[in-house]
């Protein structure tokens, strides 16, 4: 399924969007990296750019921050063409990238003085410090910071002269389940405080929990967009087991109306049954039935049976598998 649903943002309505990306369209000489895409970000909203490696995520958010003119379509930030960084936006506009541009000697306290000193009205040291959980490694040098700890310094001193847009390049890469949630927290307080944020992650749990909006990027193209609930609509219910250790996958069930498939889930063989078509989690539940029925007559357990709807994981590897299909049927 490979519908690009555009949905109204809800935080959009009435207000001017502070990022509009209009069938943009961007190359690397014969290579088009980026196919046609478009998508608003509103003030206060916080939209997630998800896709495979490769797909073209940070080639957008470059060519929003300016450092590349769109080979075709157009993009704005609060109206304004962004190439270049024209001065208007300069102060406006922030990013943290995935490769930051620190300076390992200095010390984690004098960084940030640097870039408050190019800032017109920079948040204090000791608030920006305090905002990232920096505070107790002021007086270190940046280069002795852990990588989950130096992503934490990149998003302070985004953050430091108050941007109205924020550009999150993958922000928590490196950094642990706790230093990650503390970092949400971050990002919400921001997008409280009417901040757009274009943010790119592959951790799907972390759009999840941050998206208002999101969109699934893949070879250059967004394959679907929208609020959560939208993006899982129609990608059916699914049906977990571990494999028991004697059936052989040729002798699984036929479910009515499920596809079956047998993977790997966290080094055990898994069975997943998906129900597609309409009223999903009413067939999937039937479906029980005979399941257990089969167990029973093959005298065998199903273990971390579940029974659930779609995930963003879900649709992320469905899009992902089309493309290879696509490639294999071309
Ligand atoms: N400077 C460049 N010159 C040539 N090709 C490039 C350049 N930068 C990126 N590409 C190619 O453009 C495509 C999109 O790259 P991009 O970095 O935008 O993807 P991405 O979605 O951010 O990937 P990832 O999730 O791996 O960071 C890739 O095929 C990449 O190899």
């Amino acid at each position: 399924m490979t519908t690009a649903q555009q949905t109204t943002p809800p935080a959009a309505v009435g207000a001017d969007p502070a990022i509009s990306v209009r069938d943009l369209r961007q190359s690397y000489g014969d290579f088009e990296a980026v196919r046609g895409i478009s998508f608003d970000v509103a003030p206060g909203e916080l939209f997630a750019l998800l896709g495979t490696n490769g797909a073209g995520k940070t080639t957008t958010i470059e060519t929003l921050e300016g450092f590349r003119r769109p080979t075709g379509g157009s993009v704005r930030v609060f109206g304004t063409d962004p190439y270049g960084q024209p001065a208007e936006l300069r102060e406006r506009m922030d990013g943290v990238l995935q490769h930051s541009g620190v300076f390992g000697e200095l010390t984690v306290a004098e960084t940030v003085d640097l870039s408050r000193d190019l800032a017109a009205d920079p948040r204090d040291r000791a608030e920006v410090l305090e905002l990232v959980d920096l505070a107790d490694k002021a007086k270190v040098a940046v280069r002795q910071l852990s990588g989950g700890q130096r992503r934490r310094l990149d998003l302070g001193l985004a953050v430091l002269s108050r941007p109205e847009v924020l550009f999150l390049d993958e922000p928590t890469t490196g950094m642990d389940p706790e230093a990650r949630r503390e970092t949400w927290k971050i990002i919400k307080g921001l997008v409280a405080d009417g901040v757009a944020i274009l943010l790119t992650t592959h951790y799907l749990e972390e759009a999840e929990r941050l998206a208002d909006r999101l969109a699934i990027m893949h070879r250059g193209e967004v394959k679907v967009e929208g609020v959560l609930d939208d993006v899982l609509v129609g990608w059916g219910d699914r049906i977990g087991f571990r494999l028991p250790g004697r059936i052989r996958s040729e002798e699984l069930p036929e479910l009515p109306g499920a596809t079956v498939a047998v993977g790997v889930r966290e080094g055990d063989p898994w069975v997943v049954y998906t129900v597609n078509g309409a009223d999903t989690a009413r067939r999937a539940h039937h479906a029980m039935g005979p399941l257990l029925s089969w167990a029973d007559q093959h005298e065998t357990t199903l273990e971390r049976l579940e029974l659930r709807s779609a995930s963003l994981e879900d649709v992320f590897l469905g899009i992902v598998d089309e493309g290879a299909a696509d490639l294999a049927t071309a």
